[in-house]
């Protein structure tokens, strides 16, 4: 699995940089990180980012590749910062300006997550870090589809989603035409990316809205774990693996079978949900431990379910307990989101925490990014999500304040841009 999963086998090079940031650079960027590793170290090459510091730690010169069957930043482990960021094309842009601005942003992209400058005018603020795991990841909105014309090869899984009883959505901050998460370890190289890809929008796209959020940074735990929520939960305890046999069906569109010729340039891409999910922090926090765990079925401290075993174990759902109820209740989340228990619906959940300050009324305006992907949005988000506004227990200290559903195009070929195959297809 290590060996095909670019993704994973930078995990692989981070381990090995690891003894590389202890001092031996040379080890960590040998044979195995090398070539990935060349633009950040060439000290000769013009268009290099490195300033006046010396060599990179591990974390600063760990590189995703950009080109490849799908897009960085899916299947690429949780980095530190995010950045979402949704764009509308400006009234006299049409499918020659976006075909033109995803060309300057794919090149900017390709540049920056291998540890250059943007081609223009760098502001600099980069300097002397390595790419830092950069992911930059290009989708595009229902609306995209109207504004360049293109209506007949908008795929019907890019449907708007449906209302949610629990929706309490701002139109401001929902959708979009175009769409752009950047992920990296640093929060420099992260906005970075965002005034870069600003920038290179010029007169063709504005922004509509912009949320930042973060994760635990690699490094900060003995060994890797799965991230915890604001909440102080274990989450992504159930997400699909890559080693799963059919991790790929769920997650990306297929090459081949069903659909529309139309839709092909979809293949090898994947649907992303985006919602800000306000959490009611101080509602939760008075809450005992016990009540927390039985809102999600499984303990705070390891992740693992209510029924026993670790965090990995299976959560036996028909379990009753000696007061003669499920010992995970009917309503916990872990028990009502469980592909089980949706007709096998799954969904990689790959979020990142916000916190945008504190209100008047002392309460932090926090919560989670949730951004997930699937192949097809109505056999993964909807039916789920369907069931959660039915009767989870953990809706009572959440609140869906921002919704946005966009078609992610497959990675690019080599001197491809993101969204070719559709704009010139
Ligand atoms: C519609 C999809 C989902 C939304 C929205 C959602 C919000 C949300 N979830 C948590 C915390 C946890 N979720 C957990 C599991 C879990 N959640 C979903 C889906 C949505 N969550 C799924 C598909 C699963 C996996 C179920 C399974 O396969 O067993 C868990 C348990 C640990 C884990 O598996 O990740 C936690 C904790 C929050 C805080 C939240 C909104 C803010
Ligand atoms: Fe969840």
């Amino acid at each position: 699995m290590t060996e095909t999963n670019p993704d994973i086998e930078i995990s692989r090079r981070r381990l090995l940089g690891t003894v590389g940031a202890a001092g031996a650079v040379g080890i960590a960027l040998g044979t195995t990180g090398g070539a990935l590793a060349h633009s950040v170290l060439d000290d000769s090459g013009s268009g290099s980012a490195r300033g006046a510091a010396g060599s990179l730690a591990s974390l600063g010169a760990t590189q995703v590749a950009f080109d490849g069957d799908h897009q960085a930043g899916i299947t690429t482990p949780l980095q530190a910062k995010g950045h979402l960021v949704a764009f509308d094309l400006t009234s006299g842009a049409g499918r020659t300006e976006a075909a033109a601005l995803l060309r300057r942003w794919s090149d900017t992209a390709r540049r920056l997550m291998a540890g250059e400058t943007a081609a223009t005018s760098d502001s600099g603020i980069a300097l002397d870090a390595g790419p830092s795991s950069l992911t930059v990841t290009f989708g595009f909105g229902h609306s995209f589809f109207e504004r360049t014309g293109l209506t007949a090869r908008r795929p019907a899984a890019l449907d708007p989603l449906p209302d949610f009883s629990s929706d309490r959505l701002d139109a401001q901050r929902s959708n979009g035409d175009l769409w752009v998460q950047i992920g990296a370890d640093d929060g420099l190289v992260a906005f970075h990316a965002l005034r870069a890809l600003q920038k290179d929008a010029g007169e063709a796209a504005r922004v509509r809205w912009q949320m930042n959020g973060f994760n635990r940074s690699p490094g900060a735990t003995g060994t890797p774990m799965t991230a915890r929520n604001l909440m102080g939960q274990i989450d992504g305890t159930g997400n699909p693996k890559r080693s799963e046999p059919d991790f790929d069906k769920r997650i990306f569109v297929p090459g081949t079978g069903p659909g529309p010729a139309e839709h092909a340039w979809m293949a090898g891409g994947s649907y992303a949900v985006v919602r800000r999910i306000r959490m009611l922090l101080d509602d939760w926090d008075k809450q005992s431990l016990a009540q927390q765990e039985q809102v999600i079925g499984r303990t705070k401290a390891t992740g693992a379910p209510l029924t026993g075993g670790g965090e990995t174990t299976e959560m036996a759902l028909d379990k009753i307990g000696s007061d003669g109820k499920p010992v995970i209740p009917s309503n916990a989340h872990a028990r009502i989101s469980a592909p089980e228990q949706n007709g096998g619906a799954a969904m990689l959940r790959r979020p990142f925490s916000f916190h945008d300050g504190i209100g008047p009324d002392g309460a932090p305006d926090a919560g989670l990014l949730f951004v997930c992907w699937q192949a097809d949005p109505l056999r993964g988000f909807v039916p789920v999500q369907r069931k959660l506004d039915r009767g989870d227990a953990l809706s009572q200290f959440i609140r869906h304040e921002s919704s946005g559903l966009y078609a992610v195009p497959p990675g690019p070929r080599s001197g491809e841009y993101v969204g070719q195959r559709l704009l010139e297809g």
